[in-house]
């Protein structure tokens, strides 16, 4: 610890550099990222329908909720529509979140490149926050209409009160278009914004920094093992979860909003409605599901990454 106080900042880098790994290249990490994003969906998906049932379920002082907690909704989600009712809405974020988490990891490596030309050099975690940031700027724009048309499709209850209004996500999505056009279909822009990009600074930086701080001196990062990894990316996703969610209640609730409910972003109304009828602790609706999900998926979402970067590299060793 002495030599290090002395060094300062400066040599810690320096010293730090023995366990560094090069750039990887933006393909390798675009394919892996891709992969890692499968794995997300698949684990993650069931709980993301319990997130936003909880999130958007109306609540009427006097009046029972229909779910009392992310275990209530499980049960009747799957008494009531089977297995297959969680994975509803799997469809768009199936054909977004792939390439989302590929566009993801695209542009923190891109990010991590150009604040730090040096790849034999460790950056420092406000780089790496700023490299995550990147990556949420990019990936709004496919974000943000995946989100209004998976949202809208978990909240449609079969069978339930609400009238079954859209038969799939191109169903829904061409519906959004016919009725109000491109704006319709990126409804929820400022707040998906608002969410991903300090969320992805937090999810990106806690992964690499937990990464460097697991390998053992004089190992590679490239070399950490499964459970580690594993650790890393469900700590990461808490993270990601811990800054996001606040934005991400408000967000779901104005993507699922009535046309015409609230003004502009949404950010204003959408806020002080949620703190006038039920608190501050709104913000954290669905947090069971949400922090349940978050650990398994991104440890999946990380290992799958990894391994298809181990394969890209097996591959093509020299790209
Ligand atoms: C909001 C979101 O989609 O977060 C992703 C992880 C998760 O739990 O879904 C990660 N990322 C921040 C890269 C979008």
């Amino acid at each position: 610890m002495g030599e290090l106080g002395e060094l300062g900042e400066l040599g810690e880098l320096e010293l730090l550099q023995g366990n560094q790994e090069k750039h990887i290249s933006l393909l390798k990490n675009f394919v892996s990222g891709g992969v890692g994003g499968a794995c997300l969906l698949f684990v993650g998906h069931p709980l993301d329908t319990i997130k936003v049932r909880l999130q958007t379920q109306p609540r009427v002082p006097s009046q029972d909720v229909l779910y009392k907690g992310a275990y209530d909704c499980f049960l009747k989600t799957v008494s009531k529509e089977g297995l297959l009712g969680l994975y509803k809405g799997m469809g768009a974020p199936l054909a977004s979140v792939a390439p989302m988490m590929a566009i993801s990891f695209f542009g923190f490596g891109l990010g991590k490149q150009l604040l730090q030309p040096d790849s034999t050099k460790t950056l420092m975690p406000t780089q790496l926050f700023l490299s995550g940031c990147l990556a949420g700027v990019f990936t709004t724009v496919i974000v943000c209409p995946g989100e209004r048309v998976k949202c809208l499709l978990q909240v449609q209850a079969s069978g339930g009160q609400q009238a079954v209004r859209y038969a799939g996500p191109l169903d829904c999505a061409l519906k959004l278009y016919k009725t109000q056009g491109i704006r319709s279909i990126y409804k929820g822009t400022t707040l998906t914004l608002i969410r991903d990009v300090p969320s992805n600074g937090a999810y990106f930086m806690a992964y690499d920094f937990l990464k460097h701080k697991m390998t053992a001196e004089g190992e590679s990062v490239s070399q950490l093992s499964t459970p580690k990894i594993l650790l890393c990316g469900g700590i990461a996703g808490i993270c990601n979860w811990i800054v996001g969610l606040p934005p991400d209640v408000l967000k779901t609730n104005f993507q699922t909003a009535p046309d015409g409910r609230y003004r502009g972003t949404g950010l204003v109304d959408v806020l002080r409605e949620l703190l006038r009828d039920e608190g501050p602790r709104a913000l954290y609706k669905g947090s069971n599901a949400v922090f349940l999900r978050a650990f398994p998926a991104n440890a999946a979402c990380f290992l799958g990454y990894e391994l298809a970067l181990e394969c890209l590299n097996w591959l093509a060793p020299t790209w």
